[in-house]
């Protein structure tokens, strides 16, 4: 037998088949460690891709893809997938600029058919691509591999529901953890583990069938009933059968010999929607992973010996810690403030106040539209909740904000944290629309932090304003280290405030880009030009006296924002242009983010690459003030 690393032999997955079973479990072994010692390199969602090493070189081994199409749900769990399906000489650049996606990416492989980091959107995708095959399009089979926090999303409920009616061959394969970020919450969760520690239930509802098919008619429903009691379904079937699926499980997925024979059978019999039921240790092969709380979900750099990660260098305090500590605060002054968050417990600080106030923080599991209306209806019984969901994932609740939160004029606050670009997590995470879509909502009041100690204050008015929504942004990672107030004092709606004073021109900054522009304003005094910098605090309502104040004491006004075109700016202009503040023959520019989106890097690269440096913003000052500057951008590649 040959000592070559069996996946030095493997170049894709053709390779598997190849391959005998024991060759295969062997295989699970290197790509395991090969993962551990990559994302020891590159950080990473560890926790999620060990959990699903046996999965995916059994998938890829029983299916023939890519023609049978993967759909990685969320896509954090890819990074076996991606050893094996060609990128392994690549997988040292994760989550880099210009490197490999930390998720599935469809322009990055023809083995990653549909682009993930949203949760819960796989078993959709998979049915579209059945209903491709099924009118001719050049498909194979189609397995969506879902996480057991994944399908607490109402989504997925619609997806089976529709892949029931519609009775198509479709694999989803329920990879089940028992974690999310956080422990999984939810009546499903409870459900799943029960099932779970049943044993193979399949084996025992065919065999029950059998042997209830001979019994006469009233012992026979009487076996039915008793039955029902074990699964808990009526008809005697799972939660799963009742959608219309074929339940196959559980089973214990990382047994190479279980997997690639469930595999294998619902391969060659499957004439419908299949669920296969796969019971995974997320972590699984490393012990410091498998021991953590987190079990290693999203890991810094680290010691691939000990497990120990790099600690990140800050000497400012990360905005979710401040706001987790100052919404603990407005907690214990006022048992009418409640949160919510969507699975994220950690990433939001709600973990902070729920350490004091359990009994206030409600975790919905990956359910934003839940969140977002559950809100709704705390806030009109009269309490006071505070929405804590990430910019991106909010846009998974924006009919419930509309619908729900602004139509009725809801006093829900909602406290949306990597507002702006986020690094690593890329494009799919990127807070880049939150303020167009809220600003744009009538009776919403709409604000932006410019350092933290304003998060506090903002977070202070959002918990007193009691008539209509509000909404506070504020970026992933350190403040600017600012004093921290010991107590927040509501702001006055609608009123920025004025950082420096200069004269040659003023820039109006909305959010914590606050820093760039006062570092943009230094820049510019070693060239004699004095710059005014507001924050303007609240995009809505504007700050319209000191908007007007502005361009009629400077030649030049720049408004800042980290947030896609169409949102703060935008609504200035929209000020100027109906007041006539356009007709002053002043230089006007609104720096926003690009119009396209912007691939994984470090936040400092993202944003050089956006053009929305300090640099960037002098440059942009001095040619509205006509003096003209060529910017050369570092020729890295944006999507
Ligand atoms: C709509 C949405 N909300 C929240 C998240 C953040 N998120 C990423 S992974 C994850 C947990 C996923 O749990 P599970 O599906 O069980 O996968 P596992 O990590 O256990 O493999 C969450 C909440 C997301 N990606 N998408
Ligand atoms: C995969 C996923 O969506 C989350 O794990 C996300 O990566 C968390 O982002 P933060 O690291 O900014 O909390
Ligand atoms: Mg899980």
């Amino acid at each position: 037998m040959t000592d070559t690393p069996l996946l030095d032999r493997v170049s894709g997955p053709a390779d598997l088949k190849a391959l005998t079973d024991g060759e295969l479990a062997r295989l699970a072994h290197e790509v395991r460690r090969d993962v551990i010692n990559t994302v020891a390199q590159t950080g990473g969602h560890l926790g999620s891709s060990l959990g699903v090493v046996e999965l995916t070189v059994a998938i890829h081994a029983v299916f023939d893809t890519p023609r049978d199409k993967l759909i990685w749900d969320v896509g954090h769990q890819c990074y076996p997938h991606k050893i094996l399906t060609g990128r392994r000489d690549r997988m040292a650049t994760l989550r880099q600029g210009g490197g490999l996606s930390g998720f599935t990416k469809r322009s990055e492989s023809d083995f990653d058919p549909f682009g993930a980091a949203h949760s819960s959107t796989s078993i959709s995708a998979a049915l579209g691509f059945a209903m491709g095959r099924e009118m001719g399009m050049p498909v194979g089979d189609t397995i969506a591999v879902i996480g057991d926090g994944a399908i607490t999303a109402g989504m997925a409920y619609e997806a089976m529901n529709h892949a029931g009616h519609l009775g198509k061959r479709l694999f989803v394969i329920l990879n089940d953890n028992d974690m999310s970020i956080a422990p999984p919450v939810g009546a499903l969760s409870k459900y799943l583990n029960e099932i779970a520690a049943k044993g193979p239930l399949a084996l025992f509802k065919a065999a029950a069938e059998e042997f209830e098919s001979h019994l006469p008619g009233p012992v026979r429903d009487g076996a039915r009933r008793a039955r029902a009691l074990v699964t808990g379904m009526p008809g005697g079937g799972t939660l799963f059968e009742e959608l219309g699926f074929s339940y196959v499980g559980p089973i214990d997925g990382h047994d190479m010999g279980q997997v690639l024979a469930t595999l294998r059978a619902a391969r060659a019999r499957a004439t419908g929607p299949v669920l296969i039921h796969a019971v995974t240790v997320k972590g699984k092969g490393f012990a410091p992973a498998e021991s953590a709380a987190d079990k290693y979900h999203g890991v810094s750099k680290f010691d691939p010996e000990t497990g120990e990660q790099a600690k990140a260098k800050s000497n400012a305090p990360a905005y979710t810690t401040v706001f987790g500590n100052a919404l603990t605060d407005e907690a214990a002054r006022d048992p009418r403030v409640v949160a919510i968050t969507a699975a994220m417990p950690s990433g939001t600080g709600l973990d902070i106040m729920a350490k004091r106030f359990a009994a206030r923080v409600f975790d919905v599991g990956i359910a934003e539209q839940h969140g977002v209306t559950f809100a709704a209806g705390m806030a009109a019984a009269g309490l006071r909740p505070v929405c804590a969901i990430y910019s991106t994932f909010l846009q998974r609740g924006y009919d419930q904000i509309v619908h729900d939160v602004a139509l009725q004029g809801l006093p829900v606050r909602f406290a949306i944290d990597r507002a702006g670009l986020v690094g690593q997590d890329g494009a799919t995470h990127a807070g880049a629309f939150d303020i167009g879509f809220l600003a744009n909502l009538p009776g919403f009041t709409v604000m932006a932090a410019g350092d933290e100690a304003d998060l506090v204050h903002m977070l202070a008015t959002a918990i007193a304003h009691d008539e209509g929504p509000i909404a506070f942004r504020y970026p992933r990672g350190e403040g600017m280290g600012v004093d921290l107030p010991a107590r927040g004092v509501p702001l006055e709606i609608g009123k920025g405030r004025v950082m420096k004073v200069g004269s040659d021109a003023a820039i109006l900054s909305y959010g914590a880009h606050l820093a760039e522009a006062l570092a943009a304003a230094e820049l510019l005094e070693a060239e004699r030009i004095s710059v005014t910098v507001a924050d303007a605090r609240f995009a809505k309502p504007l700050d319209t006296a000191l908007i007007d104040l502005l361009v009629e004491d400077h030649p030049a006004l720049i408004t800042l924002e980290t947030g896609a075109t169409g949102g703060f700016g935008a609504l200035v202009l929209h000020h100027l242009a109906k007041t006539g503040g356009l007709e002053k023959g002043r230089a006007i520019r609104t720096m926003t983010l690009p119009d396209r989106f912007i691939d994984q890097a470090s936040p400092a690269q993202m944003y050089a690459w956006a053009g929305l440096t300090a640099k960037d913003i002098a440059a942009t000052i001095r040619a509205a003030l006509g003096r003209v500057e060529t910017i050369t951008r570092p020729g890295l590649r944006i999507i």
